[in-house]
């Protein structure tokens, strides 16, 4: 099959087409209401309720039994809980439609109650909805291109200002003029809906869906999408009245309008968010992390890549923690930012941010990357090694991915595989995490107090070389043990740029390794702490913790250069003939 051939069956598959997927979703419906009419007459075989309302009753009545199961008991409900529980499955799956599997997993990740409102919903039909594309057209314009092409469209609500509702059309959506330049695109509206936009209370409950089957979608070059989400940096910010430079909302959108580059075929069709606030990086949290990776989430299938604008300060560490709270990563995820100001005459925010844009739309990437300068990094091998350097970072344990010169090199052997798994994002909820960095003759006296405090619950070591501690110094190696006596996870780095971590090479490295103090091998102390934090964050015990650590989740560890031994049998080595 020609490319395009097979980029646009895959598509068709993935229902990238609107209208196509309508239809098919009313074949579904048809085929749905066969396969309930067959479920129907099985049940009336099996002597089983058969009325449709009064299944409905009898699923309302368990799930409310379920509930409040203490009461039904007292009240004198006779059935145990398990056969309750799996009527209420079997009605579900009757009623609604749904494989018992799928329907007994809803039931219970969710309260029996939820699980059938959220069943409920499902049965909604919802309106077909457009994004407008801010980097190219204003709704309001798009909205009057749209009605003269026989398209009757509305706002989709008063909290988006880029939604638009259709109610009818003469034409296919999918194929106007607006749409093949990129003005547009369709989308469903809940998946562009803030989530603060639900006003969401304490306790509640808010569950993202995906209609999309397929991890990876394709499409022709032209009609790849990329998000670019701008959450602070150099790249988009202005003096100040004093000449320091902060970050201005709405300031780089308008920027990114005149960029001619962006409209060119070989560009993929950008769309454009902004954090609010936009930051420094040096004020990046873990909370701004998750903000970043739900926002990856929400806006999954709807893009072919997303290039991350950023500070340089800490992308390397945001790329990190990216890295592992995204998994099963089918897309590119690019990290970019820049040494000035989008404005300034020399500026590399200009190349940087195009290039990063060609990357993430084009590149069958399937990991979190840094693009600067004119190299593409693993971002959880990266640092910001230079304050002042266009090229200012590195991934000194690591060769880079890529390099843009005349052409874009690709080095494919060493990308990360693609995922077998369904995408998910995992939060960073855990962040009781300390670096210390071990400077001959300090003070080890507060190690006491961070291993009673009882709320630390990771120690990230900053040593010398290959991971060698003052051993001499036993107050330390009494610290350490303490720690990780107390449940602390204890994982040693070094202060070296390049190299690893060996504490079984000298005497006092295994000294530390003795007090229960674990080896962070290749990785930058980047993505040492984000690492350490996830898997926290995923409730693993400490000893589970420690043994995650040295696996190579993401890439993020052991380079692939192999050492040859030189240290006993030199003299056996085959003299040259
Ligand atoms: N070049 C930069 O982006 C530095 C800036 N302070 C930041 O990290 O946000």
């Amino acid at each position: 099959m020609e490319e395009d051939e097979e980029e646009e069956a895959e598509a068709d598959e993935d229902g990238e087409d609107a209208i196509d997927d309508a239809d098919g979703l009313d074949d579904a419906n048809e085929g749905g209401d066969a396969q309930l009419g067959s479920r129907i007459l099985a049940r009336v075989a099996e002597g089983k309720q058969t009325d449709l309302n009064a299944l409905k009753q009898e699923i309302q009545d368990d799930a409310s039994l379920l509930g409040q199961w203490r009461k039904a008991q007292e009240l004198g409900e006779k059935r145990t809980r398990e056969e309750v529980f799996k009527g209420l499955v079997a009605n579900c799956s009757t009623y609604f439609g749904y494989s018992e599997e799928l329907a007994e997993y809803f039931l219970q990740m969710f309260s029996p109650e939820t699980a059938i409102k959220f069943f409920e919903a499902n049965e909604q039909q919802r309106p077909l909805t457009l994004r407008t594309n801010t980097l190219k057209a204003r709704r309001s314009s798009l909205m009057q291109a749209l009605t003269q092409r026989k398209v009757q469209v509305d706002p989709v609500g008063s909290w988006t200002k880029v939604g638009l509702k259709v109610y009818q059309s003469q034409v296919p959506v999918g194929a106007t003029p607006e749409y093949l330049g990129g003005h547009y695109m369709i989308q469903s509206a809940s998946s562009f809906i803030p989530v603060m936009a639900l006003a969401p209370q304490q306790g509640h409950l808010v569950m993202g869906e995906s209609s999309r089957r397929c991890p990876r979608t394709r499409r022709t070059s032209a009609l790849r999408k990329v998000l670019i989400l701008y959450t602070g940096g150099t790249i988009g910010m202005a003096r100040g009245a004093d000449g320091s430079l902060g970050p201005i909302r709405g300031a780089l959108k308008k920027r990114l309008r005149s960029v001619d580059e962006l409209n060119q075929d070989l560009f993929p069709q950008c769309f454009f968010d902004e954090f609010d606030p936009l930051l420094d990086s040096a004020d990046m949290c873990p909370e701004d992390w998750c903000t970043m990776a739900s926002c990856i989430e929400r806006h999954y299938y709807d893009f072919d890549g997303f290039v991350v604008l950023h500070g340089t300060d800490t992308m390397a560490y945001t790329a990190s923690a990216l890295s592992f709270m995204l998994e099963q990563l089918s897309k590119p995820v690019i990290l970019t930012g820049s040494q000035l100001p989008m404005e300034e005459p020399l500026t590399d925010a200009r190349s940087n941010l195009l290039r990063a844009v060609i990357i993430a739309g084009r590149a069958d990437l399937t990991e979190v990357c840094i693009f600067f300068g004119s190299k593409l990094f693993r971002g959880n091998r990266c640092k910001k090694l230079d304050a002042n350097a266009l090229t200012a970072f590195d991934s000194p344990n690591f060769p880079e991915l890529a390099v843009v010169g005349t052409e874009v090199k690709i080095h494919h052997r060493l990308l990360c595989n693609p995922p077998k798994g369904r995408f998910r994002v995992h939060l960073m909820t855990v962040t009781d995490i300390i670096v210390v960095c071990v400077v001959p003759g300090f003070s080890d006296g507060f190690f006491d107090s961070v291993a009673t405090a009882g709320n630390v619950k990771g120690v990230v070591l900053m040593l010398y070389g290959c991971g060698n501690a003052p051993a001499r110094k036993t107050s330390f190696l009494a610290a350490c043990s303490k720690l990780v006596t107390a449940g602390i996870v204890v994982v040693a780095c070094s202060q070296c740029i390049h190299g690893n971590v060996e504490l079984d090479k000298y005497a006092v490295g295994r000294a530390i390794a003795d007090c229960g103090v674990i080896p962070g091998h290749d990785m930058t102390a980047e993505a040492t702490v984000t690492k350490l934090a996830y898997l926290l964050s995923k409730g693993l015990s400490p000893g589970e913790c420690r043994k995650a650590m040295q696996d190579n989740l993401r890439g993020e560890m052991f380079s692939p250069a192999k050492t040859l031994d030189v240290s006993s049998s030199w003299m056996d080595l085959p003299s040259p003939s």
